[in-house]
């Protein structure tokens, strides 16, 4: 990583290498979910057309430039669009790739417009199944079971809910379980929940930031989190950062937000009164969303714009969740795992914690014994199957 000078940078991750996971989530995973998308919309010719162009163009052809007209064409320049047209897929950075495929499938149905198709959301049906799946009922429903809890317990199950919550898994149940004396979540790599929570004190009255991952079963938890700090004053502000349009299937827009609120609130119980803290909240700017044009950027944050570091930097602790988010913060790069995060994150403009379920190959900040145990584990999928978890702060900001 550039301005590193204690860590040279590693190589960034490509897909061109076959049986890899990066290899595999273009050649089979791309193609499948443009099989997906088509079978769930009345599409029309025009549509259908476009998405079997883009079908052929990212399984034998290369990279195509956007339309002349596209809105965010000159973004996408500065991205590095024109560097990258005419090669192929599996050549340039991993992450490029697949930020550029989802614009591409978003173009191919109609997204941008102009026309009647614009801003049909195509993964909503499979984000909309998710949010009315009984099972989240059942979860929502758990959560009256943590009223009994010491604040700091209900905190952590919370946390524990929103860090699980990125294998669209609520974690409640468990954590409440996992909670006071007992042992932690024993698939945690890295633990750094103690520092966070010294970020956030209760009366504490800072600027929480947290940067969404995906929708849905995920955002959910994430939406508690924020209503539990903000009611306890761990947090006096709360902002929380989407992407402007749809990306990686089901991460969260507004609408998604809009819509996981009004599932909270009609939950009753203490999901509800979770529900209208968080309204509430909204409607006094104590709560506030951005869809920062950056979020769906093909980059890392090391590369943010001004504007979006003025508001890291102005918060008290930056929360970044997910995957892909773990990717951009520390650099989507083949790192030795023994790699300290603090290095890899010095560029963040403020503390900053990551949650994150571990879904591809990157990490960084292993104790040398436990990258060992992972290794000798028997599983080798340990980095890339979602079994195992972190929670990683750089508290100096
Ligand atoms: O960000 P998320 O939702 O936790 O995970 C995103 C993900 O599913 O997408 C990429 C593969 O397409 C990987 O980074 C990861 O497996």
């Amino acid at each position: 990583m550039t301005g590193m000078p204690d860590t040279p940078p590693a190589p960034v991750i490509r897909g061109d290498e076959p049986g890899s996971f990066p290899h595999s989530v273009l050649a089979e995973r791309h193609p499948a979910i443009i099989r997906q998308v088509r079978d769930a919309f009345p599409y029309g010719p025009g549509q259908h057309r476009a998405l079997d162009e883009l079908l052929a163009s990212c399984t034998e052809g290369t990279i195509g430039s956007l339309p002349a007209d596209a809105p965010d064409r000159d973004r996408w320049l500065a991205w590095g669009l024109a560097d990258h047209t005419g090669r192929s897929w599996y050549d340039v950075p991993w992450l490029w790739s697949e930020s550029y495929f989802y614009r591409r499938l978003l173009e191919a149905v109609g997204y941008f417009g102009p026309g009647a198709w614009q801003g049909i959301d195509p993964f909503r049906p499979f984000k909309r199944a998710e949010l009315d799946a009984a099972q989240t009922d059942g979860e929502l429903a758990a959560l009256d079971g943590l009223e009994d809890l010491t604040e700091q317990e209900r905190a952590r199950a919370l946390l524990h809910g929103s860090l699980w919550g990125n294998r669209a898994d609520l974690g409640f149940r468990l954590s409440a379980e996992g909670t006071g004396t007992r042992e932690p979540v024993p698939a945690l790599v890295a633990d750094d929940t103690e520092t966070l929570w010294s970020l956030l004190p209760p009366d504490g009255r800072g600027t929480l930031v947290l940067v969404a991952d995906n929708a849905g079963r995920e955002l959910v938890p994430d939406l508690l989190l924020i209503a539990h700090l903000l009611a306890g004053a761990r947090a006096a502000r709360a902002v929380l950062h989407v992407k402007p349009y749809p990306y990686y299937v089901s991460d969260a827009t507004t609408a998604d937000v809009v819509e996981a609120l009004r599932r909270l609130c009609a939950a009753g119980g203490a999901a509800a009164a979770h529900g209208r803290v968080l309204w509430s909240a909204m409607a006094d700017g104590r709560l506030a969303v951005r869809a920062h044009p950056f979020s769906c950027a093909p980059l890392p944050y090391e590369r943010m714009p001004g504007d979006l570091r003025a508001e890291f930097a102005a918060a008290t602790v930056t929360v970044v969740k997910g995957d892909l988010n773990y990717r951009r913060l520390v650099g989507d790069r083949w790192w030795p795992p023994t790699t300290p995060f603090q290095e890899v994150t010095g560029y963040f403009p403020g503390p900053v914690a990551a949650l994150r379920t571990l879904k591809s190959d990157v990490i960084t900040g292993l104790s040398a014994p436990d990258e060992a145990a992972l290794e000798a584990s028997g599983d080798r999928r340990w980095r890339t199957s979602g079994t195992h978890a972190l929670v990683q702060v750089r508290a100096a900001g």
